[in-house]
């Protein structure tokens, strides 16, 4: 019996979390699990409380109130970190890559950054990362001649260079082509397949539906629809929330 706890255990666990700066409230109580391996979106109009919430869960803030627990321990007071040691990574929405280094190189920093014990050298991991990724051709080039889609891969790459269980991608899409968008979420998706839970933030609705197999949606530091993504966008706060109606 212990045993199938342990395996259904979520990976994370964030409980009661309010988070307030100064008189104002940007999340309000929020309590979520999430599964080992899901594929979870995270949605809501500008302002609701998606980047506090992230912030709270990889360290860049700190609830007044809640838990934040990934693999069954007690990260609240954690500092980012130790929390990325522990394996969350987080890929931000605007990529802030080393402009003068090369591509293998800027990910070679991620490898020191998380103090990745392998029996590999250290380059022939980032070179498998910048395969996977698609990026193996560019591993020399230097990270400031690179395209728009080819940066969000490489933000994608550093972050899974510190071997993440959790990897939260921040608007990885933002300002993309279509046809660019569904090769990034190709890559996320074949993420989740090995395993990696990864949270999404994301306003395009198109890539939400199809990457998450659940859906969150907050309003004004609240959740206001939880589940499938077609049950959450058939929401009718949901709906009223993003129309502003
Ligand atoms: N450091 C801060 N100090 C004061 N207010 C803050 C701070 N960080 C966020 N807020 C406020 O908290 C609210 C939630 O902001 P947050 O950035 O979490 O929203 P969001 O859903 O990520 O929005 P967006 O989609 O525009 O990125 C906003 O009203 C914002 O102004």
């Amino acid at each position: 019996m212990t045993m199938v706890a342990e395996v259904d255990a979520p990976l994370l666990q964030v409980g009661t979390l309010t988070k307030t700066f100064g008189g104002f409230t940007a999340l309000d109580n929020i309590s979520v699990d999430i599964r080992k391996g899901e594929r979870f979106g995270l949605i809501g109009p500008n302002g609701s409380g998606k980047t506090t919430l992230i912030n709270c869960i990889s360290g860049a803030l700190k609830p007044q109130v809640g838990s934040v627990v990934f693999c069954g321990e007690d990260i609240t007071q954690l500092p980012p970190h130790l929390r990325a040691r522990r394996g969350i990574a987080r890929s931000f929405q605007i990529p802030r890559p080393f402009k003068s280094m090369t591509v293998l190189e800027n990910l070679m920093v991620g490898l020191d950054f998380a103090s990745v014990d392998s029996r590999l050298p250290e380059e022939d991991v980032a070179m498998s990362i910048l395969t996977r990724m698609g990026l193996a051709s560019k591993a020399a080039a230097p990270s400031n001649t690179l395209s728009q889609v080819e940066l969000r891969k490489m933000e994608l790459a550093r972050a899974m260079a510190v071997r993440p269980k959790l990897l939260i991608s921040d608007e990885a899409m933002a300002g993309l082509s279509s046809s660019e968008v569904d090769e990034v979420l190709d890559l996320l998706i074949s993420l989740g397949e090995e395993d990696i839970t990864i949270i999404m933030i994301e306003h395009i609705m198109q890539a939400v539906m199809r990457f998450s197999e659940r859906v969150m949606c907050l309003d004004a530091g609240k959740i206001i629809a939880l589940g499938a993504p077609g049950e959450v966008m058939a929401n009718k706060r949901v709906q009223e929330a993003y129309l502003g109606t």
